[in-house]
This record gives C-alpha cells, sequence and structure tokens, in this order.
C-alpha cells in the first residue's frame, strides 16, 4: 500500500515538476521528500514561489501602468477560467461520491444529480424574484469557499476557523469593489440592480475602506494564531500571502486580479488538494490523471461558454448575458461549495477511505 501511495505520488510530482519553467523545477530529492507525506499543496516551496512570484509581478505591472492590464483582462480571465478555473469543480461528482459512499447504481446517481441539480434550480430561480438578497449570499458564500481553501490547513477549531475564513474572504472579494467601484457598480447594477459606489463610503472613502478591509484581517490572523492548537508550518507566509494579495487587488483591474487570484490560488491550490484526497482515499491520481477526470464536465462548460459567447454575438445583449454568467456562476458555487466543507471536514488520516468507512 504505501509502496503504490509512494509511486504514484511521485508521478504527481513529476508531472507538477513538468508544468513548471525549467529554472523552477525542483531537484528531485527535494520533492520526493515531499512527496512520501502526500505533500504537493499550494505551499510546497517551488510552486509557492512560482504563484507569490506571479502575483507580485502583476501587482507591479499594475502599479506601474495604473489600470494597464485592463485590456488584457478578459484573456487573462479566460486563461485562468479554463486552466485551473473550470477543471477544480468538475471532478465535484466524483468527489462527493467517495464522501458519501455513493455507488454507480442509478438509485444512487439519481438521488446525487437530483439533490444537486434541485439545488442549483431553487437558487436560479430565487435569482429572479430577490436578486439583491441572491448576489449577497453568493458574495458571503464566496468569501467563506475561498477563505476556507486559503486557510483549513491551520486546522482551527470550528467557530474560529469560519470567522478567520470569513475575514479572509472579505479581503478578497472586499477589496476589489471598494478599490474600483466604478467597474463593478456596471456588473452588480446589470445582475441585481445593486449601486456599488451609494454603498457608505465606498465611493467617498476607498482609501479607508480598503485600508480597514487590509487591517481586520492582519489582526484575525494574529489573534487567532496562539489559538491553533498546532502552529501551521509556514504560518507567518500568511501576511505575506496578504501582502501580495492586497497589493494585487489594489493594483490591477479587479478582473485580472480576480483572475490571478481565482486560477493560481483557488483553483490550483484546490486542485492540488484533491491530487492529495483522491491519493488518500485509495484513487492514485497523477495531476494529468487528475484533468482525464475533470474532462467530461470540463468539456460540458467550455461548450456552455462557447454557446451563451456565440449568443452574445450574434444578438447583443452584453449586459444581459453578463448577468446570465454570473448567476450560473453562483448557482454552480453552490453545490461546489457544500461538497468542499464536507471535503474539509474529512480527517486526514491516510489509508481509511471514507467509502469504506460509509460502507
Ligand atoms: C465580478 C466580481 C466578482 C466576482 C466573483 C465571482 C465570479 C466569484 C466566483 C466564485 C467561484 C466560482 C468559486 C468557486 O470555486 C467579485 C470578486 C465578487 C467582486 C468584483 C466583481
Ligand atoms: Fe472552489
Amino acid at each position: 500500500m504505501s509502496n503504490r501511495v509512494g509511486r504514484s505520488q511521485t508521478r504527481i510530482v513529476d508531472s507538477v515538476c513538468s508544468y513548471l519553467p525549467s529554472f523552477l523545477s525542483p531537484t528531485v530529492s527535494d520533492f520526493h521528500a515531499e512527496a512520501h507525506h502526500h505533500e504537493v499543496t499550494l505551499r510546497s516551496p517551488r510552486i509557492y514561489v512560482t504563484v507569490l512570484g506571479i502575483t507580485l509581478a502583476c501587482a507591479a505591472i499594475g502599479a506601474w501602468g495604473g489600470l494597464s492590464l485592463g485590456p488584457a483582462a478578459f484573456a487573462v480571465l479566460m486563461v485562468a477560467v479554463v486552466v485551473t478555473g473550470i477543471p477544480h469543480g468538475a471532478v465535484d461528482h466524483i468527489v462527493a461520491a467517495q464522501l458519501y459512499g455513493l455507488s454507480s447504481s442509478l438509485r444512487d446517481q439519481a438521488r446525487f444529480y437530483g439533490f444537486y441539480l434541485a439545488m442549483m434550480a431553487v437558487y436560479g430561480a430565487l435569482w429572479f424574484v430577490v436578486p439583491a438578497w441572491c448576489l449577497a449570499a453568493f458574495l458571503v458564500m464566496t468569501m467563506y469557499h475561498f477563505g476556507q481553501a486559503d486557510l483549513a490547513y491551520w486546522s482551527l477549531p470550528s467557530v474560529t476557523a469560519r470567522v478567520l475564513y470569513l475575514s479572509r474572504g472579505l479581503l478578497l472579494v472586499g477589496l476589489p469593489i471598494a478599490a474600483f467601484p466604478g467597474i463593478v457598480d456596471p456588473i452588480f447594477d446589470a445582475i441585481a440592480g445593486v449601486q456599488v459606489s451609494s454603498w457608505p463610503y465606498v465611493a467617498t472613502q476607498s482609501a479607508w475602506v480598503c485600508a480597514a478591509l487590509i487591517v481586520q484581517h492582519i489582526v484575525m490572523l494574529a489573534v487567532l494564531l496562539p489559538q491553533t492548537p498546532e502552529r501551521p508550518d509556514g504560518w507567518w507566509r500568511e501576511f505575506v500571502n496578504t501582502a501580495a494579495l492586497s497589493a494585487l487587488f489594489l493594483t490591477v483591474h479587479p478582473l485580472v486580479a480576480f483572475a490571478v487570484y481565482f486560477g493560481l490560488w483557488h483553483s490550483l491550490g484546490h486542485i492540488l488538494e484533491l491530487v492529495r484526497f483522491f491519493n488518500r482515499t485509495g484513487e492514485p491520481t497523477s495531476l494529468p490523471g487528475f484533468y482525464k477526470k475533470a474532462a467530461l464536465y470540463t468539456i460540458i462548460s467550455f461548450a456552455g461558454l462557447g454557446l451563451l459567447y456565440a449568443t452574445t454575438q450574434s444578438f447583443g445583449f452584453e449586459d444581459q448575458m453578463v448577468a446570465l454568467l454570473f448567476i450560473l456562476i453562483s448557482v454552480m458555487t453552490l453545490p461546489h461549495m457544500i461538497i468542499v466543507e464536507h471535503l474539509y471536514q474529512q480527517p486526514e488520516t491516510s489509508g481509511t477511505s471514507p467509502r469504506e468507512v460509509a460502507a
């Protein structure tokens, strides 16, 4: 068993390495030492340095030329969404099967897709009834989900963990809104008739709102750190990450900042966590293996995006299409977030598969 896992981990390491520029490639022993502890994560040295480096480079370019990355925003966002964004959620059905002990029987499958689709249908319908509330719910959901993916490795007690997740998410979602209300305004207006710039302080005291968003998170990290049962390795990096992500969101076009965070921090990080999860639950998976598992729903999503784009091109309705896309994203994020929440509640005992436990 341990041999098999060891070998599969080596394969992951090799495939991760082949994705990195050669000057960043880790020495073989470096990564293999980590591999034996299932530890290829966003926090692994070379991956971390690459992600942090790209983030700081974008922030530097943004600081240099103001909003100069604006014209590239759509392209950058598409790359992030296609390469890691969509695939990171495209294996949810496999994760759910493991977590809930679902078999491939028609009954189990119908149960899963029934719940999943019903949840999406209810939330989707609510968007047409109470759009502003649905937007608010989506922002809070996104905050929690982003914060959780970033900080679950701290293993805090559950209430404190949730406070910390929301605090990180408030920084990530709040900064682009507070820093560029003029850009976010038409988007939220088209979706839910919400005027960000009419929120108290956002338009008039933008700098102070941004400062408050950053400070609250630094304070939260500092206060909760002593409460972690064991200080996680590299805890101090969260202060570096907070600084880097704040710089990113303050300096570049919000869609570019979102693309960098969502593609490299959230989605790449989650993909690496999922590879670890599959290996832990007796389903040895390499990085290419992950993409193979994600292929079906990734391709279906591409087709959906293409259809939406083609419709916009031929009929106009640009604002309506942005709104529709946003609603679709939110509707798909709801079940994704619930499954990921369960995933993080799994104790990390290697060797016992949840499927075995559930059986
Ligand atoms: C447009 C826009 C936003 C979009 C957020 C989105 C689209 C979040 C998607 C989250 C997903 C899909 C999570 C799944 O893992 C922000 C950042 C709130 C604020 C600035 C304007
Ligand atoms: Fe996610």
